[in-house]
């Protein structure tokens, strides 16, 4: 990662990670974002240069405001960037428009929010196969992924009730079997422990980690959460639209003991 971007203006270059890395799997180069124009225009994200590597669970932090949502945003390709460019697994995607950019975050993205989204009408196994029904599987392969997915989340009695019927940390799970039934390459999550106490927040984590961190993959979380800092592979801390630090699992495990 750079941090020296024209939109930018000159930073120090960030420290330098020890060890081996595993190739890039999401490149960002000068992410800029603006909202508004003329006297309202806002700049939120000042030059972003980024690489988040596969196998690995990167967290985003920093304080409200910073940017964060905005720029995962434009990596998965829901928000448009002002300049910049964001590859993901080869894919320039923000050179992709209209169904092209549908078809690609369909196929490639999966979701996890805080307020984990489910459809209420649905059960656990209904919601869980979404992404499959929507890519055009027929419904007993795609009941047949949620169900695994599902049940290596712990959820093997739950299959059939409402996510009214579930706690928060059951319907996280669903969430998280959503976001991996199409085994996508992606997996994007905002806030996703932020409604849930504690334990079924750690617990969830460790569920996605198991599930989700593998070769091929790349996995970022934007976070407020310290409870789960320590499930990070890799922390980018953001302030005012910019990165101000890049850090591995060896410094994160460091910061917590002091
Ligand atoms: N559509 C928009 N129009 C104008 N300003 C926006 C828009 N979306 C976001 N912003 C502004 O951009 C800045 C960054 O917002 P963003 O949601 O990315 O921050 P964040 O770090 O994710 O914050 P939080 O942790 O509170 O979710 C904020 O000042 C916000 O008000």
């Amino acid at each position: 990662m750079t941090t020296d971007s024209p939109q930018g203006g000159a930073m120090t270059p960030p420290p330098a990670i020890a060890g081996s890395q595993p190739p890039a799997a999401i490149r960002c180069r000068g992410i800029v974002k603006e909202f508004g124009r003329g006297e309202t225009l806002i700049r939120v994200l000042h030059g972003i240069d980024l690489d988040v590597r596969e196998n690995e669970m990167t967290f985003i932090v920093g304080p409200s405001g910073c940017g964060k949502t905005t720029l995962i945003s434009i990596i998965a390709g829901i928000l448009s960037a002002t300049a910049g460019a964001v590859d993901l697994f080869g894919t320039r995607v923000t050179s992709l428009k209209g169904s092209a950019l549908v078809k690609f975050r369909r196929d490639n993205i999966g979701f996890i929010f805080q307020q984990f989204n489910l459809l209420p009408a649905l059960s656990a196994l209904e919601n869980a196969a979404i992404p499959l029904i929507a890519q055009g599987a027929s419904e007993s392969v795609a009941n047949a992924a949620a169900r695994r997915f599902l049940i290596q989340l712990g959820l093997e009695k739950h299959l059939e009730k409402f996510p009214s019927q579930m706690s928060g940390g059951q319907q996280q799970r669903v969430a998280i079997a959503r976001a991996l039934v199409h085994e996508p390459r992606f997996i994007v999550c905002d806030e996703p422990t932020a409604s849930l106490d504690a334990a079924s927040g750690r617990a969830a984590i460790a569920l996605l980690r198991d599930a989700a961190v593998r070769p091929g993959r790349a996995v970022i979380i934007v976070t407020h959460d310290s409870r789960i800092f320590d499930f990070a592979d890799r922390m980018v801390a953001m302030s005012d639209g910019r990165i101000e630090k890049l850090s591995d699992a060896r410094e994160i495990a460091a910061m917590e003991h002091h």
